[in-house]
């Protein structure tokens, strides 16, 4: 008995860090530049592992870490098209040979895996539902795990906000609707976690953007109206990140 525990600790280098229940491995990662949240998920019993919305420049950080901790990369996926940096995504299937790029079919970009509305993602014991939620782009997709009562909502929901909706096809009508039937018609104790914060904050609850989002709690119209006067400058990037990224980073 004792020799096959130590065995299995030795094989198993995730099982000392941080770790959510039920044989998930997840690691929050940030990216300063571009307020961007990069999510490592791994199975804890067979080591497979996702990695959500990589950043272009920590490709080799997020590739160090999954190899350090001894996971194998299945999927490098994107929520959808961003244009505020450019995607890690091609970059890390050539420094992790073998993994594969995924992004929704909507969104019009090059990828290994184009995902369809309610298409499952599976590794290991571990299952992400990719649930299309337009608005901030077409493509956007919401990816839930059911299992661990959490969602990835990408730009669609950010922390008390909302991805903008003046450009690559956005718009508020889509993004409410989104939001109203997919996101928060989920368990209200789901824990989110968005691609983007700007204010240092990691995490929300479906309860939480029911009853505290500034934008989302207003009625369609005041939505509409929030939204067409956001007066937001455009990202810096845009104007690289999103011909890079309909080549999945490899421009
Ligand atoms: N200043 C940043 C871009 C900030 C920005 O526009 N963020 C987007 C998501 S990335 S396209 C957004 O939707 N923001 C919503 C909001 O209310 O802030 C840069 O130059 O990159």
């Amino acid at each position: 008995m004792l020799k096959v525990a130590v065995t299995s600790n030795i094989g198993r280098r995730w099982m000392s860090t941080g770790m959510k229940s039920s044989g998930l491995f997840f690691r929050q990662l940030f990216d300063t530049v571009s307020s961007t949240y990069t999510y490592l998920l791994g199975d804890m019993n067979t080591g497979e592992a996702v990695l959500i919305d990589p950043v272009l420049e920590h490709a080799e950080r997020d590739a160090g870490l999954i190899k350090e901790l001894g996971f194998k990369l299945l999927y490098a996926m994107n929520t959808h098209m961003h244009a505020d940096h450019v995607t890690g995504t091609g970059r890390l299937k050539s420094l992790i040979p073998g993994s594969k790029s995924v992004i929704g079919k909507a969104s019009g970009a090059q990828a290994d895996i184009h995902l369809a509305d309610r298409q499952k993602v599976q590794f290991g014991g571990q299952e992400i539902l990719a649930v299309s939620t337009p608005g901030h782009t077409n493509g956007c997709m919401t990816y839930i795990c059911h299992q661990q009562g959490i969602a990835f909502t990408g730009d669609t929901l950010l922390i008390r906000g909302c991805g903008r909706t003046d450009f690559q096809e956005g718009s508020p009508e889509k993004l409410y609707k989104s939001v109203h039937e997919k996101i928060f018609t989920l368990p209200g104790h789901y824990t989110l976690y968005p691609a983007h914060d700007y204010k240092g904050q990691t995490a929300t609850s479906v309860d939480e953007e029911k009853k505290y989002n500034p934008r989302l709690t207003k009625t369609l119209p005041e939505f509409i109206d929030i939204m067409n006067n956001l007066n937001l400058p455009y990202p810096k990037m845009i104007d690289k990140a999103v011909p890079a990224n309909r080549v999945c980073g490899l421009y």
